[in-house]
């Protein structure tokens, strides 16, 4: 498995993240939604340097000119409810993509201690297709084990992105080793050292569903 840390150069991405964790930038929710989409752009953009390509013909006003472009088959996926502006963004980059969409929530005991819920999952077939797998926030890792373990019983993707934008050390640690021999590259935005006792990333930027969509009760 292969690991691609983007913000090791100052970049408009850093600028992006800065306004994600801001506790005063983030009192705008469409503000945060797009910073999101901004990251997605990117991130599609650095994934499609990696990918096979073919040279295609394009007719212009004045004669045919020859275009070297990303081919592989794309299916973008998001697990909900964060991962949707990230997704919307990773989109709009390869707007030929098909798209899963899964659900993943924490659902909390009176302890403090969460299960990892999934309730919803729609997918095309995924095999021999390049998944991009969308999810702003990796933490413990468990939610996006979960969710890759589902969307594979949807078939073989021959290559799996995973995204992430603000990633815990020890979630990155627990992915590296779940699929050290898989097919898959993790990109990741920036890796903070710590998580809370809740199993929020710490400093982070809070709770990112909340952000983008507003709180929900229980
Ligand atoms: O790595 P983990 O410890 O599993 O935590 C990360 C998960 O937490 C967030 O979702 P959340 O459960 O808050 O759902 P939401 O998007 O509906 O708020 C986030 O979008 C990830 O899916
Ligand atoms: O820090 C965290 C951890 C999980 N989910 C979030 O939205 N934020
Ligand atoms: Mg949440």
């Amino acid at each position: 498995m292969q690991t691609h840390l983007l913000s090791t150069q100052p970049s408009l991405l850093s600028r992006f993240i800065a306004e994600l964790r801001d506790k005063d930038v983030q009192t705008d929710p469409m503000r945060f939604r797009r910073n999101l989409q901004r990251i997605g752009e990117i991130f599609a953009y650095e994934i499609s340097k990696t990918m096979t390509s073919a040279v295609i013909e394009v007719p212009t006003p004045l004669g045919v000119a020859t275009e070297r472009v990303p081919d592989e088959e794309v299916v973008v996926a998001s697990v909900l409810r964060a991962g949707l502006p990230l997704h919307d963004g990773v989109l709009s980059f390869f707007d030929r993509a098909s798209n899963a969409f899964v659900s993943a929530y924490r659902k909390y005991t009176l302890t403090d201690e969460f299960n990892i819920h999934i309730e919803y999952i729609a997918s095309p077939n995924l095999d021999g297709k390049t998944l991009i797998l969308c999810d702003p926030m990796l933490a413990t890792g468990s939610s996006i084990e979960l969710v890759y373990n589902a969307l594979l019983t949807k078939g073989h993707p021959a290559h799996v992105h995973i995204v992430s934008v603000v990633a815990s050390q020890a979630g990155v640690d627990y992915v590296q080793q779940m699929l050290s021999d898989a097919p898959v590259t993790l990109w990741l935005g920036v890796v903070d050292e710590e998580l809370n006792a809740k199993a929020y990333i710490v400093p982070g930027l809070g709770d990112a569903g909340d952000l983008a969509y507003g709180k929900k009760v229980d």
